[in-house]
């Protein structure tokens, strides 16, 4: 299978990188508007085959992207320190213009992953732009979230993360849910299972592992200027979904017909992600106070479009 990315920065580079180290596509093409970036972006990588994979890693232009079954689109501004993901929303509206067309002339049955900031918004754009049905224009929403999430229940509980079922919905952003009813872990609630560690779950816990995954990417930016290497590893699985049509649930974000009270938002829940890109949803047991704030999460999304002059 032959996989594009469009920006070559620290994203794209950081799933570039686990892609070809995995070995998931048998061709990796970097595009950008920075030519001499992508091309020594490839060459790192390709450094880096040798001790992995068979993956040919080549940067090129759009033309290059002809027969990609999957384009991940990670092109466009990051946070600042202090910044939120929405404040880019229309500095990457404008990129997305410039770049959805021309990967889809060359591209035309492709799956677009997008991994560009607003994401969930993004997401929204380039299906609009793009003309593509729902399922075929992938977020990677709130995949990264759910990995912290696990990694931080995993953490504190003494079991790896691997084994924690628990899930970050809504909004890849400050408004996103973290959806403690439905976590498990070995089968059990978590507060079974924390009982059975003998370990404390207490309010104050909770508290403080939602901020850890709320405020995980303004602190990784406070210390590094930015986040790639959960979300270059996130974009690689759902890469990897695709490719061997797993079937897998991840939380990914798609425009919905309707979704927590709003129509035609995109936003994460867990969803079924094979070679056809999306296929169904998932929907969780929530508590009260996890739907009220999944809906405040896709009214505050739509309110957002909904702005935006496109
Ligand atoms: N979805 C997620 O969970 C995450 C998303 N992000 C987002 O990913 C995006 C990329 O972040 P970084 O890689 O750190 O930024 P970066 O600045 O390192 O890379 C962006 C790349 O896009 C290229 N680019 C800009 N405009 C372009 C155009 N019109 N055509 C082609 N290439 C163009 C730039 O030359 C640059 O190489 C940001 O919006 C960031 O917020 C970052 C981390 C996690
Ligand atoms: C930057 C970003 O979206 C993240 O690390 O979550």
């Amino acid at each position: 299978m032959k996989v594009g990315i469009v920006g070559a920065g620290m994203v794209g580079s950081a799933a570039g990188y686990a892609i070809a180290l995995r070995g998931t596509a048998a061709q990796l093409v970097f595009v950008d508007h920075r030519p001499e970036l992508a091309r020594a972006q490839a060459e790192d990588i390709a450094h880096a085959v040798p001790f992995a994979s068979t993956t040919l890693v080549s940067a090129g232009d759009y033309t290059d992207l002809d027969s990609a079954a999957v384009v991940i689109l990670a092109a466009g501004v990051a946070q600042k320190p202090a910044e939120s993901r929405l404040d880019l929303l229309s500095r990457n509206a404008e990129v997305f213009r410039d770049v959805i067309g021309r990967v889809l002339t060359a591209a035309p049955e492709a799956i677009l992953l997008v991994a560009t900031n607003p994401v969930d918004i993004m997401t929204r754009i380039a299906t609009e732009l793009s003309g593509l049905p729902p399922a075929r224009v992938i977020g990677s929403g709130t995949i990264l979230d759910t990995a912290r999430f696990r990694h931080l229940i995993g953490r504190h509980l003494g079991i790896a993360p691997q084994f924690v079922h628990a899930y970050v919905l809504g909004e890849h952003g400050d408004s996103e849910v973290l959806a403690w009813q439905s976590a498990r872990a070995g089968g059990l609630s978590l507060p079974d299972c924390a009982a059975q560690m003998r370990v404390a779950l207490t309010d104050g816990l909770r508290a403080e592992i939602d901020a850890g995954v709320r405020n995980a990417a303004y602190t990784i930016i406070e210390g590094k200027g930015a986040t790639w290497y959960g979300i270059g590893a996130g974009l690689e699985r759902i890469v990897r979904a695709i490719a061997r049509n797993e079937q897998a649930i991840l939380t990914v974000s798609v425009v919905a017909p309707e979704i927590a009270g709003q129509s035609g938002v995109a936003l994460s829940v867990p969803r079924i992600v094979g070679a056809r890109g999306v296929t169904g949803d998932l929907f969780p047991d929530l508590s009260g106070a996890e739907a009220t704030a999944l809906a405040a999460s896709a009214r505050l999304l739509s309110d957002t479009f909904a702005a935006l002059a496109l």
